[in-house]
């Protein structure tokens, strides 16, 4: 295991050179990987690691378009995609991919076909760590562990396709086998991961829901409107708006960002826009810290695993869901969005 010092704090992390791909093939060798749930995050896995030798099959709803999703992209009905109940009976490592409220659903189905020996793997920590709300519980004979690739199930498909990988988190909750480490790391190489790096699954969870929440979707998408609204109730016109808010950020800054560092991006920058963005971090910083100490501990009192499974068990949830983000994709702010991605092709 390597240990990588991070701004001065060691930690551990697997990397594909310590633990190549033959590795994680001989140690799952004699594993029939179960994948449950077929929706953003089963796609991305079991697809990638169908491509990296491994025996998968799906377990799926069917007659849902998840089941047509999945037949699309090659399982075979009655030979690798079945019920959930028989990929269930089928498999030795149960891949629990179902949504994060239709795990709970699906959890006396699951349970009662775990055999001895059986691995349960998660890609969040929230069944197991928000167990009062969830009842997921596992049997005391069976290994439990996670992997949590750390981006959309798309991107973990995509980077992989593109022959790189997405860093993901992983942890050990309990080793029945002895074995349940080392398989944790091997399915992390089989799903598509960059580098491995350790948690726990109530810091996994802590952690993911927070920055969703926060800087990653709900921070970004608010921050943006507000912006946006300020210069349009100023006079500037829609495309003003978008470009000096999103376009941009997108386009210009961010991947700035991502190749080499936050000063990196700034340096790349006019002294003006140096000298005006230093000044306002703090600003932009206290006035947040608020928001992300309450959001934190809205996560660790349970209270937003409460509200997902409140909402997500709610019957007809997903049209609603569809409403509330048709309702963004419809603003001006995002249909002046849509104008200008057309303009890009124009390059
Ligand atoms: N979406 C991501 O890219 C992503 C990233 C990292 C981790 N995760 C985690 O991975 C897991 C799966 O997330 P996802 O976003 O792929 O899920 P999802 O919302 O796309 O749902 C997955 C599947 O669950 C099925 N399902 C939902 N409720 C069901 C029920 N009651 N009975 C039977 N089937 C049901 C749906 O048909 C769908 O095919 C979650 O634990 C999530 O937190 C997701
Ligand atoms: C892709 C995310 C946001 O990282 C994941 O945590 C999810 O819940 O979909
Ligand atoms: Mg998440
Ligand atoms: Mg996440």
């Amino acid at each position: 295991m390597a240990k990588i010092n991070f701004g001065g704090v060691e930690e551990t992390v697997v990397t594909r050179d310590e633990y190549p791909l033959a590795k994680a093939q001989e140690t799952l060798k004699d594993e029939v990987i179960a994948v449950i749930g077929y929706g953003v995050q089963g796609p991305g896995q079991a697809l990638n690691m169908r491509d990296n030798g491994f025996k998968v099959i799906v377990g799926q709803r069917k007659d849902s378009a998840s089941w047509e999703k999945a037949k699309q992209d090659g399982f075979v009905e009655g030979e690798t995609l079945f019920s959930i109940e028989e990929a269930v009976e089928r498999g030795t490592i149960i891949c629990n991919l179902l949504s994060d409220a239709g795990q709970i659903a699906v959890w006396p189905t699951i349970k009662e076909r775990l055999k001895p020996g059986n691995t349960l793997y998660f890609s969040h920590g929230f069944g197991i760590t928000f167990k009062e709300q969830t009842n997921i519980v596992p049997p005391a004979d069976v290994d439990v562990i996670l992997v949590a690739p750390k981006g959309s199930g798309t991107s973990l498909r995509r980077l992989f396709l593109a022959g790189s990988g997405l860093n993901s988190s992983f942890a050990v909750f309990q080793d029945a086998t002895g074995k349940a480490y080392e398989k944790a790391i091997a399915m992390g190489i089989g799903v598509g991961s960059g580098y491995l790096f350790e948690t726990d699954f109530k810091k996994e969870v802590y952690s993911d829901l927070t920055g969703e929440r926060g800087v990653l979707m709900g921070a970004l998408a608010g921050i943006i409107e507000a912006q946006y609204q300020v210069l349009r109730q100023r006079g500037h016109s829609p495309s003003e708006a978008f470009n000096e808010t999103v376009e941009e950020l997108t386009q210009s800054l961010v991947p700035l960002v991502g190749e080499n560092g936050m000063d990196w991006m700034f340096s790349n920058c006019s002294v003006t826009a140096q000298r005006g963005a230093l000044d306002w971090k703090g600003k932009f910083r206290e006035a947040t810290l608020p928001v992300l100490n309450e959001l934190y501990d809205s996560v660790a009192s349970g209270q937003e695993a409460a509200r997902t499974i409140q909402r997500g068990s709610t019957p007809g949830y997903r049209a609603e869901l569809e409403a509330e983000l048709a309702e963004v994709r419809e603003s001006e702010l995002w249909q002046t969005g849509a104008t200008v991605r057309k303009l890009r092709s124009g390059r």
